[in-house]
């Protein structure tokens, strides 16, 4: 019987990331650095070691050797027979290999062209090559297709970006099980109140419901990282809220650039005036509404009277959940405040 070949584009330069949002949570784009090569904690190292290419740092090459992790995320996932899946990252396919068993077509993305030459050789021959459509290219520059599921141990340099990429692509996935370094995941589940509460956690809360859904050790991966790791398991809100992210974005990066102080005072600092200030006359122009006697003690004024009706006088960023920046963003935007 004569086997059909994976498929494989190389990728466009299209990377279509709206505004802002998200990309630049504070203190957690570190990527995993190579560390010395050891034995897996548990499970087999599912990866021949004399095959493949040399592993680089530059490319967050960490490959998943532990198959009990591996089968840990993929049941997670819950791949269904008819999910179309993306793998971002595949390396030499330790995930696409089960993801091919699971799912009725498997797209990966993947940067190194070594890496891409290493999994279709893995592959050639195997029954479910057919199922597998390699793109060859950056995850955050090539245009994504629509899927179902999305799998990957990510490169930790392109978390936040990425992470954003799938959150405004459409149509909607159904659910993404990421491994992330542990402090960045943490970050992507932390709630009002928590130490790690940050703009990274309610933007992405804003799209979906993200919870911790496992931990994995540093000797999990060959070679091992430096950082400890995490899967998080992303749902998208469907359909997602009714919100200008860019405005949306704005008004988190006020109140979360000192997030224990008042959130009034966060909104009364001279360089946030000027830029309300502005964009207020810009909307006003545009709307006919007068702008007579407009100075920044009036937007001042202005803003203490919106965040006082908001019931918000008290508040300060990092307590405050979604409802209450959605609160603000409504109020503010009724009474001509713009952030973008
Ligand atoms: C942490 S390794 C994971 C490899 C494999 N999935 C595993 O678990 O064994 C990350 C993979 O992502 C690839 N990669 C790095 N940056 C990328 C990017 N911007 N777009 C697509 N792939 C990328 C690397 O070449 C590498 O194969």
């Amino acid at each position: 019987m004569s086997r059909m070949r994976s498929s494989v584009t190389r990728g466009s330069a299209s990377a279509n990331l709206p505004a802002t949002i998200g990309i630049a949570a504070s203190g957690t784009a570190a990527g995993r650095a190579s560390g010395v090569v050891s034995a897996a904690a548990s499970g087999q190292d599912n990866t021949p070691r004399s095959l493949g290419p040399k592993l680089n740092k530059d490319f967050g090459q960490h490959l998943l050797k532990n198959p009990l992790v591996v089968n840990g995320i993929i049941a997670k996932a819950d791949v269904r027979a008819t999910d179309h899946v993306l793998e971002i990252g595949p390396g030499t396919g330790n995930m696409t290999v089960k993801l091919l068993e699971a799912a009725k077509k498997v797209t990966v993305v993947e940067v190194d062209p070594r890496m891409a030459a290493e999994l279709r050789k893995r592959l050639q021959g195997h029954p479910h090559e057919h199922k597998l459509h390699i793109i060859l290219g950056d995850a955050m520059k090539v245009e994504l297709p629509a899927f179902d599921v999305c799998v990957a141990n990510l490169p930790y340099q392109i978390s936040s970006g990425i992470t954003f990429k799938l959150l405004l692509h459409r149509p909607q996935f159904r659910v993404a099980l990421l491994m992330y370094q542990r402090e960045f995941a943490l970050r992507l589940v932390a709630k009002p109140g928590d130490e790690l509460y940050c703009r990274l956690s309610v933007n992405t809360q804003l799209l979906s419901k993200t919870t911790h859904a496992m931990k994995v050790g540093r000797n999990n991966f060959r070679p091992p990282p430096k950082v400890e790791s995490s899967v998080v398991r992303i749902e998208p809100i469907c359909p997602p809220p009714p919100i200008n992210f860019t405005e949306w974005d704005g008004l988190l990066r006020i109140a979360f650039a000192r997030k224990n102080k008042l959130i009034s005072s966060n909104f009364k600092v001279d360089s946030v005036l000027a830029m309300l200030e502005a964009n207020y006359r810009a909307f006003a122009s545009v709307s006919g509404k007068s702008v007579d006697g407009l100075d920044k003690e009036k937007i001042k004024d202005l803003v203490t009277d919106i965040i006082d009706k908001a019931g918000l006088s008290d508040a300060r960023a990092g307590k405050m959940d979604l409802d209450d920046y959605m609160k603000l963003l409504v109020a503010f935007n009724e009474a001509g405040i713009h952030f973008a």
